[in-house]
């Protein structure tokens, strides 16, 4: 029988109703003990690395997950943790560069209601995840709603919904139905991971409105090491006269800060080249472009880099390198 680890991070999974709102409260091994089929699928342990709604976690969090797996890995043939939606997004893009390549499933899992609701989907979720924990599935994944979705292109996009998860710009892996795992997509992996234990945490994201001040950037640049700015459409930066949009990102590239441009839109990605508002930010001030990955996974990426690297030259390349499917689209100019 398969060995699998489970880590308890908190999450609505394993809330309870208090008189404040939902709050955490269950541990690992009584959220087990409410869907007793995963006993006939694999032996579990349980660890608790802390009971939190996901809105509390930090990438010190994601690096204690990490560390967590590390320090277990050769014992286990899989791993499955229960996380709150909220940020899970965000966990699975940091555990997707904290262990690279891994032959072995880790799975995140949560749920939209608490299993100990009469509706809840807290039950199929954590089956699924465990079916998923057992599988041929390797690297860091999403397993939510019946679907698989890699680790670097998720996001959640329903607040409500019990399908909340939606993967960006790839396809999804695998999908559950009944129980039944379907594999469309199996990453490639190593004989064993690579992991890293070091982030970069100085990392911050300006949204654009129309009308915004360059003020605020200039404010976020000065108080971090990287700055990714979402603007609009394909991409771009007011140009007018007196946006100030110029010159304070020219100043913060010779300061050697990270910056990169990427999108609010969801799907597809940007492409500076394409309009004059965003051509110069890329052949002029030679801003990084997030093409087609996740704000996610470039606020990941990037604290990863930043964790390795001070060197900008160092910092463009890895940015522009492929991790774990989560950037396809990239031009001939920016190839590592
Ligand atoms: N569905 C959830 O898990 C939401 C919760 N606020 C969390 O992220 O911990």
């Amino acid at each position: 029988m398969k060995k699998v680890l489970m880590l308890g991070t908190g999450g609505t999974i394993a809330s309870e109703v208090t008189p404040s709102g939902l709050a955490p409260a269950l541990t690992s091994a009584e959220l087990l003990r409410c869907v007793p089929e995963i006993s006939s699928l694999c032996s579990v342990t349980c660890e608790e690395l802390f009971s939190i709604d996901s809105t509390n976690v930090t990438p010190a969090h994601w690096l204690t997950i990490a560390r967590a797996i590390r320090a277990r890995y050769e014992e286990y043939d899989g791993f499955v943790i229960a996380h709150g939606t909220d940020t899970m997004a965000y966990t699975a893009a940091a555990l997707s560069y904290l262990i690279q390549y891994s032959p072995k499933p880790i799975i995140l899992t949560g749920a939209q209601k608490p299993i100990v609701f009469e509706n809840t989907d807290s039950k199929t979720n954590l089956a699924d995840a465990f079916r998923c924990a057992v599988s041929d599935l390797r690297g860091v994944m999403i397993v939510f709603n019946g679907r698989v979705i890699l680790g670097t292109r998720a996001r959640k996009t329903r607040t409500v919904s019990l399908q909340a998860f939606s993967s960006i710009n790839y396809p999804e892996l695998a999908v559950l139905q009944n129980g039944f795992l379907m594999e469309y997509i199996r990453p490639s992996a190593l004989p064993a991971p690579v992991f890293y234990d070091k982030l970069g945490e100085r990392v911050a994201l300006m949204k654009m409105i129309p009308g915004a001040d360059c003020g605020m950037l200039s404010y976020l640049l000065e108080h971090n090491d990287a700055v990714i700015i979402e603007s609009f459409g394909v991409g771009g930066l007011p140009s007018y006269q007196g946006s100030g949009f110029e010159r304070v990102l020219r100043e913060a590239m010779e300061a050697e800060k990270t910056i990169v441009m990427t999108t609010q839109v969801q799907n597809e990605g940007s492409n500076l080249s394409v309009y004059d508002v965003g051509f110069h930010l890329k052949n002029d001030l030679h801003l990084l472009e997030a093409y087609d990955m996740t704000t996610e996974a470039v606020v990941a990426k990037l604290m990863w880099i930043l964790g390795q690297t001070r060197d900008p030259a160092e910092i463009r390349r890895l940015f522009c390198t492929p991790v774990s499917y989560d950037l396809l689209y990239l031009k001939r100019e920016d190839k590592a």
